[in-house]
């Protein structure tokens, strides 16, 4: 279903099960990892959404054979023949994702050179690239700013180096592995990242051949080979929309398996849950989540690398908390601009109020510089039925989950965003009782 407009009828909570399956920030990645390899990589758990749709054209372009496999959801990545592409293809294909960014490493080891495409991905800060820029340059890339956008070339192979992130960034930590594992010599990344999904990238990258050991303190370390292979991998589970059904359950009043979850990559989620007053079971197969019929307790949450609470729950967890009794505050310190979603729910009859103070016990890097980073949600609210537009992936989500807990039938535009991230949304939502129509 591509329809982008939907109307829903709130009041109904949402009971059932869903199924998560390979995490979007995880297989994305691992399909440029095959890149790496001089043989065909396997990776199973691929979820239908369009960020994998992205990597797939784009990888296509660079003359990867990627077939279906038997068991759904697996994909099989033949980079046999990688080539070139042009500037005008890679951005035909770039589309709404921040992964091509990611190609420079295997490229540059591949073929010499890599162009870097406008990027995608959710409009929630200013996202710059130095990070990835000024790596690359370390390994010794040549970048090169042109009229058209930014060429990068490796004259001679690229070599291991000392890395010192300012932030641990996510994408730049898996631009350095990426890179690494082929540059001649060892690579030591310092304030690296260490989200579960990077960890799932290196075990792949280990099943290709790479020597990467984590250290205490974000220190990764890095030896790189001359060859690696292909992989077989089954993707880590998609904890984020994990996350995303579990506020569900508890905005709308319901109960929700999610199939696929674990324990392990949520365990700070769980806390914040159950301190929300949320339940859940953790079963061999998946989690159970539901509302525990009584009010809802507020809660005072700051956003943080992995392994603080994931700045990718906060949206849809809000909407929960507008039904809470009493006053929560989420200071968000991994992205700048991440709080345009609560419009839609003040127009519903929530009470926000966006401070560009740091509400939480961190000073982050957002204080003092005008950013709208700290909500302020004060409840119970009844939400009213409205016609909103989503603003991005997450956003979205709770634009949905709002609707479906408002008095009325609302409608929300631009849902089309929210296949980015989650497999067969509209599919999973009427499995779990939600009452809407889409536009044709
Ligand atoms: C596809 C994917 O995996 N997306 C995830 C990834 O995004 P992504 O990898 O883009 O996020 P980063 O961890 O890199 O970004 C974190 C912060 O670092 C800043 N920064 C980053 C790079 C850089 O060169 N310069 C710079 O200043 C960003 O603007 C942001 O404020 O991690 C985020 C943080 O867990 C998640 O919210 C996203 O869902
Ligand atoms: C911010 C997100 O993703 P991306 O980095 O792909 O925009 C997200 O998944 O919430």
């Amino acid at each position: 279903m591509a329809a982008d407009t939907i109307t829903i009828t709130g009041g109904t909570p949402l009971n059932g099960s869903v199924r998560v399956r390979g995490a979007k920030n995880l297989v994305t990645k691992a399909m440029v990892a095959a890149l790496l390899g001089e043989t065909p990589s396997t990776l199973r758990d691929v979820p239908k959404i369009s960020d994998v749709r992205v990597v797939r054209g784009l990888l296509g372009a660079h003359g990867v054979k990627i077939t279906d496999g038997d068991e759904d959801g697996e994909l099989i990545l033949d980079p046999s023949a990688v080539e070139s592409a042009h500037f005008a293809e890679i951005n035909a294909h770039a589309g709404s994702s921040r992964i091509p960014i990611l190609f420079c490493g295997p490229l540059l080891h591949r073929l010499g050179e890599a162009f870097i495409p406008d990027l995608g991905g959710c409009r929630i800060g200013d996202r710059p690239i130095d990070f990835h820029l000024d790596v690359l340059r370390q390994f010794g890339a040549i970048v090169e700013k042109l009229p058209s956008g930014i060429r990068l070339s490796a004259p001679q192979r690229l070599r291991g180096t000392k890395v010192e992130l300012p932030y641990p960034s996510v994408g730049a930590t898996e631009q350095v592995l990426l890179t690494a594992v082929r540059a001649q010599g060892t690579t030591e990344l310092r304030g690296a990242a260490i989200e579960p999904e990077i960890m799932d990238l290196i075990n792949i990258l280990q099943k290709m051949g790479a020597v990467i050991s984590v250290d205490t303190d974000r220190v990764i370390r890095i030896e790189g080979v001359d060859r690696l292979e292909g992989y077989t991998h089954r993707a880590l589970f998609d904890r984020n929309e994990a996350a995303s059904w579990a506020a569900a359950a508890l905005a709308t009043e319901g109960d929700i398996f999610v199939a696929g979850a674990k324990q392990a990559e949520m365990g700070t989620f769980l806390n914040v849950f159950r301190k929300v007053g949320g339940v859940f079971e953790i079963q061999d197969d998946g989690i159970r989540f539901r509302h525990p019929g009584t009010p809802l307790n507020p809660v005072i949450i700051e956003t943080d690398v992995h392994p603080g609470f994931m700045t990718d729950w906060q949206q849809p967890l809000v909407v929960a908390l507008t039904k809470a009794t009493g006053v929560s505050i989420v200071h968000e310190t991994v992205y700048e601009q991440r709080f345009g979603f609560v419009d839609a729910l003040i127009e519903m009859g929530a009470t926000i109020q966006v401070h560009r103070e740091c509400l939480g016990s961190q000073a982050c890097r957002f204080g003092q510089r005008n950013f709208q980073h700290s909500a302020v949600i004060s409840g119970p609210s009844a939400l009213r039925a409205a016609d909103i537009a989503v603003p991005d992936l997450r956003g979205g989500f709770s634009h949905v989950v709002a609707a479906l807990s408002a008095e009325g039938a609302s409608r929300v535009s631009n849902v089309g965003i929210i296949s980015r991230g989650y497999e067969n949304f509209f599919e999973k939502l009427t499995a779990l009782g939600a009452n809407f129509t889409l536009e044709a």
